[in-house]
């Protein structure tokens, strides 16, 4: 497990006005925090900067001590990207060697165990994504991000799929880092939230949660609260999810 000190001063693409401003802070040792901003903000590119996918001319994205090198990233991006030639099972051979049990195991965590061998076009959208949780989940890898990993799946196959994440990442306790817009998702898996403004990007308001045991495991009463929590904060800062927060 790791954690990750922000020390981005700014990000910019050419010459354009900078997307990221100042953004500074870290995401907990083992724990899950969601990043929720308007569209167009950055959300994408900061998650890129921690992968290391993206440099900044200003600033630097920091990790804690970690057994190797550099930290073992796994990246869920919005859409699966699997590989179309290879097989569920072959796509997570790549990442994690042939047969390591560790693919089998992931991939009946995900419930799919009898996907196995079929091809990604031979699989629904939401096995795909089934498919690329386990291949960043193969890996062990100790800091996890997801780039709105949900989106554009039916409502329960979205909430299936949030309780196997769920379930998998408390296997593993890797560090999360999830991006989203939808405001109750994050209140129902993180223990922190972060609100981004508008470019240039800095961090609104931050809020954190005091997560039951199971999470989103929810009944009736946990709906409840989570949506308890979503209008208590909207009440303070209406305009929090166009990137405004209110004092
Ligand atoms: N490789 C790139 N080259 C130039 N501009 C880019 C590049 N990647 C992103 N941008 C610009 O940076 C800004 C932020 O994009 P990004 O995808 O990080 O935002 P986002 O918050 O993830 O958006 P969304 O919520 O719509 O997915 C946008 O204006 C986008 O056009």
């Amino acid at each position: 497990m790791i954690s990750i000190t922000l020390n981005i001063e700014e990000k910019s693409y050419g010459s354009e006005t900078p997307v990221l401003g100042s953004l500074r802070g870290q995401f907990k040792l083992g724990k899950i925090t969601a990043i929720v901003g308007p569209s167009g903000c950055g959300k994408s590119t900061l998650l890129n900067m921690i992968a290391g996918l993206e440099s900044s001319q200003k600033g630097e994205v920091g990790f804690s001590e970690t057994s190797e090198i550099k930290p073992r990233v796994g990246y869920i991006f919005q859409s699966p990207r699997l590989m179309p030639w290879l097989t569920a099972k072959e796509n997570l051979e790549l990442i994690a060697g042939k047969s390591n049990p560790a693919i089998q195991e992931t991939l009946s965590a995900m419930g799919i165990l009898d996907k196995l061998d079929s091809y990604p076009s031979q699989l629904s959208g939401g096995m795909q994504r089934r498919v690329s949780i386990a291949r960043a989940f193969v890996y062990q890898p100790e800091l996890l991000l997801l780039d709105e990993p949900f989106t554009s799946l039916d409502a329960p196959t979205a909430d299936q799929l949030r309780q196997q994440l769920i379930a998998l990442w408390q296997r593993q306790q890797s560090t999360m880092v999830f991006v989203t817009h939808d405001l109750r998702e994050a209140i129902s898996m993180a223990d922190e939230i972060w609100f981004l403004s508008r470019p240039p990007t800095t961090v609104i308001h931050t809020l954190s949660i005091n997560q039951p045991p199971k999470r989103l495991l929810g009944d009736i009463q946990r709906m409840q609260e989570i949506d308890r929590i979503a209008s208590s904060l909207l009440q303070q800062h209406p305009k929090l999810l166009s990137g405004i927060a209110h004092h």
